[in-house]
């Protein structure tokens, strides 16, 4: 089942696209009504053509995301220098504004942490400093929820991609070594002063592609999200995604196109802040360890597909995306022109 309902944004930098056709947004259900190898079969279809999709009854309890929600804006309410003694973000930690360090700014602030629980538990100590464990509890139940989800999809592209070891990208991101983190972000409303609201605008977070393997964000009823997808007529326009706080939105990211060879594509996105309203937002990014060799997956490389992308190690690819804005289209960067790691 693939179901589209979104219609394109008008605001941007970006490509016309006022009276272009929609583009739809791949609803797929969780539960698997028509079988297993028919929902690998949609998310391969819905990863190769539009690169992510919208995840529904998939069996994220509404209780371990709603201790996440409270947790996270008990923590955004507090005064400004208390925020602050959990930052700065270099990279992990809050920040509010600047994204990354290559003057990137947006209207929000946010929570980055890498998901070991050891780590979460160090960084607790400066979010909540009455109950450390009340925020490092919310978040660790959290990341357990969403990295069964993640893993899930992992192994449903793997059978539907033809994998000789279907659970072969699962283990990438199951691995006690990952680097996965969670960013947690709050688009504050943009009142303009006089009661008003913003033009639509202000950039809450400005586009560009996740570079971890699969990304898997909720966010609470605001909108704000957008993707670029094609208009069908050989031009990309924005679309926005209706806020749906029950669901999980599954996104593509660079490596997970670099490891089917360009078969899935990292979708580029952004959010857009014109609310009354705080959007609130938790992106889980699934990544495998510092030292994973990323090469494509045998079974996408063909004579016709011959390899796209240089084999590369995630702690190389990070360093290059850390030395570049967020627009920055990086995977570029790693096309074939010879082969091996480093
Ligand atoms: C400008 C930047 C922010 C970012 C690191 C980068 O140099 C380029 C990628 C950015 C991004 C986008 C997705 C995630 O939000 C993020 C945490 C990530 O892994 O890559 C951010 C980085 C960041 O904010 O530190
Ligand atoms: O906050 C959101 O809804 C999306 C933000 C995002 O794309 C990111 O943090 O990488
Ligand atoms: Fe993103």
């Amino acid at each position: 089942m693939m179901a589209s309902s979104a219609a394109p944004a008008s605001s941007s930098a970006a490509p016309a696209c006022r009276d272009m056709a929609p583009a739809g947004i791949p609803t797929i259900d969780m539960s698997a009504p028509a079988g297993r190898a028919e929902l690998s079969r949609q998310m391969v279809e819905a990863f190769g053509e539009r690169g992510f999709f919208k995840a529904v009854n998939h069996g994220v309890p509404l209780r371990v995301s709603a201790r996440l929600d409270a947790a996270s804006a008990a923590f955004f309410a507090r005064p400004a220098e208390e925020k602050q003694r959990a930052g700065p973000p270099d990279p992990l930690g809050y920040g509010s504004r600047s994204i990354g360090s290559h003057g990137d700014v947006g209207e929000l602030e946010y929570l980055i942490l890498h998901t070991d629980p050891e780590v979460v538990a160090r960084k607790a100590r400066a979010i909540d400093r009455d109950d450390p464990s009340r925020f490092s509890e919310a978040v660790n139940e959290y990341v357990q929820a969403v990295r069964h989800l993640a893993c899930q999809i992992l192994d449903l592209l793997g059978e539907g991609l033809g994998l000789r070891d279907p659970a072969s990208l699962s283990r990438l991101v199951t691995t006690t070594d990952s680097d996965s983190l969670v960013r947690i972000n709050n688009y504050p409303p943009s009142a303009t002063g006089d009661g008003g609201v913003k033009a639509a605008s202000a950039v809450g977070f400005g586009e560009h592609s996740d570079p971890q393997i699969l990304s898997v964000l909720r966010a609470n009823d605001v909108d704000g999200l957008q993707v670029l997808l094609p208009d069908g007529r050989g031009e990309d326009a924005w679309v926005q995604v209706p806020a749906d706080p029950a669901a999980f939105f599954i996104n593509v990211g660079d490596l997970l196109q670099a490891l089917t060879n360009g078969k899935l594509v990292s979708i580029r996105h952004r959010v857009m802040a014109s609310t009354s309203k705080p959007r609130l937002s938790a992106i889980y990014f699934a990544a495998p360890a510092l030292h994973e060799c990323v090469s494509a997956l045998p079974e996408t490389v063909t004579a016709d597909a011959p390899r796209r992308y240089r084999p590369f190690t995630w702690a190389e690819y990070k360093k290059t995306m850390y030395t570049l804005r967020l627009s920055h289209n990086r995977l570029d960067l790693f096309k074939v022109v010879g082969e091996g790691c480093g």
